[in-house]
């Protein structure tokens, strides 16, 4: 069978756990936005300043990459700024293709004008659903959950933990921390998790993408996270000659613990090598949960689509794995049970049956 091509594979159904609102912005948005507060911009041209994004963000550092989402967040601090870019972002992961999606970012860094943590969520939520209902009357149905991130540096994660709570009927899914990984472990925002376990929420930790094995085990073994934002550190437990897997490794493989993994993002920020030796590859053998995510689209110019597409390059995947990643992804989602079961069973396998032939 033919590899599925690039069209092929944006017409099928995908699920993205990994993706940051402050990180797919339409590079004409950011220049319009940055116009009416003026903020200054390194280009105004928008296909410069996409371009200007996604070198700036080639840095081999994660903190060097993470400089570049300033301009994002400058321009997000109104309510009407939230709802135009979380509007546009359901509209672009649907036309991509995406069918569910948990979109994440941090509210805390949206307070710099006059908004409350509160109007910061409500706005998000209300621009996720205007794009959602606009993509749906487009004829592509899109569910866009959304994942409130504490930043791991600051010391706010209990007050955002509390606000995912507060909002879990609203379309809050879960919680999450972000930010640079090297001298900020997990283990720091403990009572947030503790609180967040007591209330029967979920949550899902960047770990184990600038550092390694011990930032893993925190999340999991101290924090209880429910999965891995990249995780790709994991492999540092795994023998390379005979794929036997140390105690860790284990584990999150038994348990059947999601790793977000993040190809194009984890080469700009140096996690990686090159897509063709991400670890995705051994990952993918050893059948760990592994999911394909995009991170930011903006900083790594990519989509959903894409990233799957450069899968299917470099390690000659077909449709039989492109719908394990998406059903891995789908079990993986913080949504409940029954409505994950429901896309998968009406939605995703229906869809790949089809294209399995
Ligand atoms: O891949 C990442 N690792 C750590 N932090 C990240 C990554 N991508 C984005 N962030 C940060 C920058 C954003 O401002 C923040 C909230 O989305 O999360
Ligand atoms: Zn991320």
């Amino acid at each position: 069978m033919p590899a599925p091509t690039y069209e092929e594979i944006r017409l099928a159904p995908k699920v993205l756990l990994h993706d940051h609102l402050d990180g797919g912005l339409r590079p004409e948005t950011i220049i319009e936005l940055a116009d009416a507060v003026g903020h200054p911009l390194p280009s105004t041209d928008a296909g410069e300043l996409g371009k200007w994004f996604a070198q700036a963000a080639d840095s081999g550092s994660l903190e060097r990459y993470l400089e570049t989402f300033t301009h994002t967040v400058a321009v997000t601090q109104t309510a009407e700024a939230l709802h135009r870019v979380a509007a546009e972002c359901a509209l672009d992961l649907a036309a991509d293709g995406v069918v569910y999606a948990e979109v994440r970012y941090a509210p805390e860094q949206h307070l710099e004008r006059d908004l409350a943590l509160p109007e910061v969520v409500e706005a998000v939520l209300a621009g996720f659903e205007e794009g959602s209902r606009q993509a749906a009357a487009a004829g592509r149905r899109i569910r866009v959950g959304t994942l409130l991130t504490a930043m791991r540096h600051a010391a706010r994660s209990m007050e955002i933990a509390e606000l995912a709570v507060r909002y879990r009927d609203r379309g809050v899914v879960g919680f999450d921390i972000a930010g640079a990984e090297a001298g900020y472990p997990p283990t720091r925002h403990l009572d947030a998790f503790e609180y967040l376990q007591r209330e029967n929420f979920h949550f899902t930790i960047h770990a184990g993408e600038a550092f390694g094995l011990p930032s893993i085990w925190q999340a999991i073994q101290w924090c209880g996270a429910d999965r891995l934002g990249h995780g790709v550190r994991i492999v540092d437990d795994i023998d390379p000659e005979t794929g036997r897997l140390g105690r860790l490794a284990a584990y999150v493989r038994d348990k059947r613990i999601p790793l977000e993994l993040c190809p194009s993002s984890n080469v700009q920020t140096g996690a990686v090598p090159s897509i063709a030796e991400h670890p995705i590859g051994l990952l993918h053998d050893l059948r760990f949960r592994v999911t394909v995510n995009t991170d930011n689209r903006l900083m790594s110019r990519t989509s959903m689509s894409r990233e799957m597409a450069l899968l299917v390059d470099a390690f000659g995947y077909g449709w039989a794995e492109l719908q394990w990643f998406t059903v891995n992804a789908m079990k993986s989602a913080f949504i409940p049970f029954d409505e994950r079961l429901t896309l998968i069973n009406e939605v995703v396998k229906p869809a790949y049956a089809k294209l399995l032939g």
